[in-house]
């Protein structure tokens, strides 16, 4: 039984700089230890500053956007600094939060940064002791990939953040991919971990600026990004997705170079390109027209209609749905069965049914990856992620 699991488990602390928004708290700290203590509850604030460093659950954008403000109005008074441009994703969200505190005293700001450290403290359960593995299964990692029975699982495993992708996870799934092509498999699964299948690309990709600035960042990601639909565009093997639950963008996509799609009636797929100023991935705006007729598939891919299970069924996205209490026992029931069939056969009829649109969905992907790269750059897109992490807006 052969065993893979990639991407180390990157538990969220302050040590360890994932993105600029978890580094933007602690960049703050080394500033203020080296400060006098004055006033009676300055020990308090030290403590929880020390407290802070300490957590190892993400306590999530918004908290660590409300620290940061409250960290520098209660050390250096209200906002004093430029207001960042709206590419500087970052620095323009903390300019907001900090800002927002207009002229609050610091010793108010210092207290309340205790009271939310302590409440949030308090609330956190303490850490649990990791889940045995199970056999042919490893836990812990933001992907992990299983082979048993003939068939290679990938499971999108970063339930507490929806399974949103980043790009190390983007990366993971090539490898796994590529492993998977030359295993002794007969099927490839992708599925997810938790409630969510996946809510798609993490929105926290386009925040960490390189030093060539954004026109860098959108090459390096339209790079990674047709580099990833490639890897489905050229898979050699049927291609499962069993989508547990919501399904959101990238994760919506790529299903249309999927093989079989067996979704939960729980399952939603969507893909609000339009809100978030960018435009189709993952070879859908070809596929989708294709399976689903163009009025249909500009329904999804222009106006960001999101569908029900049933709905995606009906429009050739989805090959089945199943009650969400047996969708596990059914589907995997089936895929067993299926993974007895011929194995050189099966690939024989998938190749010749696959071979003929290759050369077409690899044009379509270098396109789509082009627009997208001219969309990452737009005042629409950096907008939209702005307000997403700053939890102004949801889907
Ligand atoms: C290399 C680059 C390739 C680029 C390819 C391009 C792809 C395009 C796309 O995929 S577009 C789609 C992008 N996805 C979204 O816009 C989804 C954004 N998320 C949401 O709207 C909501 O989180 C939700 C509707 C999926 C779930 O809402 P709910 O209220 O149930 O849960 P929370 O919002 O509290 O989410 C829990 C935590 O998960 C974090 N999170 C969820 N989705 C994403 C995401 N896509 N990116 C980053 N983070 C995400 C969310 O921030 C919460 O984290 P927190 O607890 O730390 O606050």
């Amino acid at each position: 039984m052969a065993q893979l699991v990639c991407g180390l488990a990157r538990r969220w602390c302050f040590g360890a700089l994932g993105s600029p928004l978890q580094a933007l708290h602690l960049q703050a700290l080394p500033l203020h230890l080296g400060r006098t203590v004055m006033r009676a509850s300055q020990k308090d604030f030290e403590s929880a500053l020390r407290q802070v460093k300490l957590w190892k659950k993400d306590p999530g954008n918004e908290v660590k956007l409300k620290l940061y403000a409250l960290y520098k109005q209660a050390t250096e008074g209200p906002c004093n600094l430029p207001k960042p441009g709206m590419m500087d994703l970052v620095n323009k969200a903390k300019w907001d939060a900090w800002s927002a505190l207009g002229s609050l005293p610091k010793e108010t700001a210092r207290e309340n940064y205790v009271d939310l450290v302590s409440s949030l403290s308090a609330a956190s359960e303490p850490p649990s002791p990791a889940k045995p593995a199970a056999d042919g299964e490893q836990a812990g990692g933001d992907l992990v990939v299983t082979s048993e029975n003939h068939i290679t699982t990938i499971t999108f495993n970063r339930p507490a953040k929806k399974n949103a992708i980043t790009t190390q996870m983007y990366r993971d799934i090539m490898l796994a991919l590529q492993a998977a092509s030359k295993d002794d498999s007969v099927l490839t699964v992708l599925t997810g971990n938790g409630d969510y299948y996946c809510s798609g690309n993490d929105l926290t990709n386009f925040t960490d600026i390189p030093p060539g600035g954004p026109e860098e960042k959108a090459r390096t990601n339209a790079v990674l990004l047709r580099e990833f639909v490639d890897y489905f565009i050229d898979f050699p093997k049927p291609l499962v997705a069993v989508v547990n639950g919501p399904a959101v963008g990238i994760s919506v996509t790529i299903l249309g170079l999927f093989d079989l799609v067996y979704a939960s009636d729980r399952a939603t797929f969507h893909t609000p390109f339009s809100p978030l100023g960018l435009s189709p991935e993952g070879c859908s705006s070809y596929t989708f027209p294709k399976m689903m007729g163009p009025s249909k598939a500009a329904e999804m891919l222009i106006f960001g209609r999101k569908l029900t299970a049933q709905e995606a069924c009906a429009q050739g996205l989805v090959t089945e749905v199943f009650p969400d209490s047996t969708l596990q026992k059914e589907v995997w029931t089936r895929l067993r069965a299926y993974t007895k069939l011929p194995p050189n056969a099966v690939r024989t009829s998938r190749e010749v049914m696959r071979s003929k649109g290759r050369e077409r969905l690899h044009a379509v992907n270098a396109e789509e990856c082009e627009a997208l790269r001219q969309r990452w750059l737009s005042e629409e897109c950096a907008s939209a992620v702005l307000r997403f992490m700053s939890r102004k807006a949801k889907l």
